[in-house]
């Protein structure tokens, strides 16, 4: 138990260095608010002198004067209650702010791997919820935890002040409060990160099944994934009536002992004013006090587990900040040649996906000469997209090297190399925004006449200008609709859009027609032509764009030469070559 409550400790700890930059005003609304439940807790106070006074005494002179007091400290509560809001809402959005901008940045610099370990829905549901949490526990949550923890020391002193007997009652019936609460936040702590857990998952089966709705309803599948979506908000709900259940058997106990203190307070007070060591006024103020220290008292069971949500969600956030980012641009980088040639070279290069067993490269050997386009073939899941990420360092190589120009791309600047290597994917990926955004995504500061001759080149340009808006059309996801075809000509377009010396493709006629193939085919023979290219090739019609092809068996290169060389001496790549055929015709 005591290690959970270090480590609730110690990682509310971690969120000083976000909150340093707005303590002035955080503590100015403490201390307003300090002053506002000061001024709350005055009241019974001059209750005390109205009753003992005026009223015991039928004397009303001083009376005036006593209720201008009550409306003062009531206008004045108020008014810093205001204040505390009015101080504290900006800067608890700039922590929320700034927490996410840090996270959203460690999104962008984390390698592809560790993107392939975590569900996106978690992802979003710790820069949303969880942040959401973070800023109200700085904008209200903290601020009263540490307010109401004193104004309850300074009620009981007031109590203690105005007779040490009714203070005694109170502080009997406060303290078993304090050992509730410590066995509270254990239990608490455990559902609660439970809970935000849950909520992420939920997140993701929501995010997948909209991003997969094609799928879903094409197959039927939309009620089977509506039932584990139902299993996992059944468990989200009992998980939060756990948290419930939890809050309320303090809440209850929060309830009863105030009330017990009250009632123990209104029968020793009566038996005071019997005997005359207490008077009216006293009890009415102590009974009054009380009362007002209702939801100090109360309120504590509640930010304790605010504080405790709080802390589920920033441990929730570190594990991501904490990742570590292990592709990253060396302290001092090797220039790269100018101008590049573009040599590329795998030397016996290994690769392990991190956290399997399994080796899915074994020594790959490839020499890819300046300005040779080599297309890489091998079976379903021999390795093929993981050479290709192994140049632009989407991942480092787990042994071995792979150079460019004869210097290992580990040595590179990273912005450098992914400048001067272009990329497009199998799934040619578009984002909500205009095409010309989505293009220009391949490079920096490309102006639209770069745009356009990309589009030229990937052939593009006659079904974009024919787009509602041409350049300007919103596409990807919310935008308008594209064909596949159309999809990858737009990714092909991005990746030459820079004019990088060296282009890594996976198989990017793999999504066309007949048709479109042999449009985007010819552009990128006058691409390819220029720069040194390693093509994954699924489908033969992708080998003969190439010089020269290389066959990935097992993890290693098993045989290279012109596809009629290999064709005319090599069985395997005979045979493999009719399954692409077969599965091209299949598709
Ligand atoms: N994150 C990962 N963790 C563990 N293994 C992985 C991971 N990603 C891919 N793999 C495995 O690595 C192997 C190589 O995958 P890769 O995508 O490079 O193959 P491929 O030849 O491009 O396949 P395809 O032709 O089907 O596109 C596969 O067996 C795959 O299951």
């Amino acid at each position: 138990m005591s290690e959970e409550r270090t480590s609730t400790a110690a990682t509310l700890r971690r969120l000083w260095p976000y909150l340093k930059p707005v303590r002035t005003p955080v503590v100015l609304g403490m201390v307003a608010t300090m002053l506002a439940m000061m001024c709350g807790l005055g009241i019974p106070l001059i209750t005390q002198q109205i009753v003992d006074g005026p009223i015991a005494g039928r004397d009303l002179d001083a009376l005036p004067l006593l209720i201008g007091v009550i409306v003062l400290l009531g206008c004045a509560e108020a008014a810093l209650f205001y204040a505390r809001r009015k101080l504290i809402a900006g800067p608890a959005s700039d922590v929320e702010a700034r927490m996410r901008a840090e996270l959203y940045h460690h999104l962008q610099d984390l390698q592809v791997a560790f993107h392939d370990r975590y569900q996106s829905g978690q992802l979003l549901s710790r820069g949303t919820t969880d942040l959401t949490q973070v800023r109200r526990f700085v904008g209200f949550a903290v601020i009263f935890l540490v307010v109401n923890s004193l104004v309850v020391v300074v009620g009981l002193g007031v109590l203690f002040w105005l007779s040490p007997v009714l203070g005694l009652i109170v502080l009997a019936s406060t303290l078993p409060l304090v050992a509730l609460s410590y066995l509270f936040e254990s239990k608490f702590k455990v559902v609660a990160r439970r809970a935000q857990d849950q909520s992420g998952d939920l997140t993701t089966v929501v995010e997948e099944s909209v991003l997969g709705i094609r799928v879903l309803k094409a197959f039927g599948r939309g009620p089977h994934l509506t039932k584990r979506f139902l299993r996992q908000a059944r468990e989200l709900r009992d998980t939060e009536l756990a948290k419930v259940r939890i809050f309320a058997g303090l809440w209850a106990v929060l309830i009863v002992l105030p009330e017990l203190g009250i009632a123990g307070q209104l029968a020793f007070g009566s038996v005071g004013i019997a005997n005359g060591t207490v008077t009216v006024g006293t009890l009415v103020a102590a009974v009054t006090v009380s009362a007002y220290l209702r939801w100090p008292i109360d309120s504590i069971g509640w930010l304790l587990a605010e504080t405790n949500s709080t802390a589920s969600a920033l441990e929730r956030y570190f594990e991501v900040i904490d990742a570590e980012v292990t592709v990253t641009s060396p302290a001092n980088p090797r220039p790269a040649t100018t101008p590049v040639r573009g040599h590329v070279r795998f030397e016996g290069v290994r690769y392990r996906h991190p956290g399997s067993e399994h080796e899915v490269l074994r020594g790959v050997d490839l020499d890819i000469r300046p300005g040779e386009t080599v297309a890489l073939v091998g079976a379903t899941g021999s390795g093929k997209t993981t050479v290709t990420a192994l140049v632009p360092r989407l991942a480092d190589v787990t042994g071995g090297r792979v150079t460019l120009d004869g210097v290992d791309v580990r040595e590179l600047d990273l912005e450098e190399l992914r400048r001067v290597v272009g990329t497009a994917f199998e799934e040619p990926i578009l984002f909500s925004a205009s095409v010309t955004e989505n293009v220009a995504l391949g490079a920096k500061d490309v102006s639209e006449e770069r745009v356009r001759e990309a589009l030229k080149v990937a052939r593009a340009e006659e079904f974009v200008d024919a787009l509602p808006w041409g350049l300007d059309t919103r596409i990807g996801e919310q935008g308008l609709s594209l064909s596949g075809g159309q999809r990858q000509r737009l990714a092909l377009a991005r990746a030459v859009v820079g004019h990088p010396a060296v282009l890594v493709l996976d198989d990017p006629l793999s999504a066309l027609d007949v048709h479109t193939e042999a449009e985007v085919e010819a552009a990128l023979r006058r691409v390819l032509k220029g720069v040194t290219a390693l093509v994954v090739a699924h489908r033969p019609s992708t080998v003969q764009l190439a010089d020269r092809v290389a066959m990935l068996v097992d993890g290693k290169i098993a045989a290279t030469g012109t596809h009629t060389q290999l064709l005319a001496d090599n069985e395997d790549y005979r045979n493999l070559l009719s399954t692409m055929e077969d599965e091209e015709v299949a598709a």
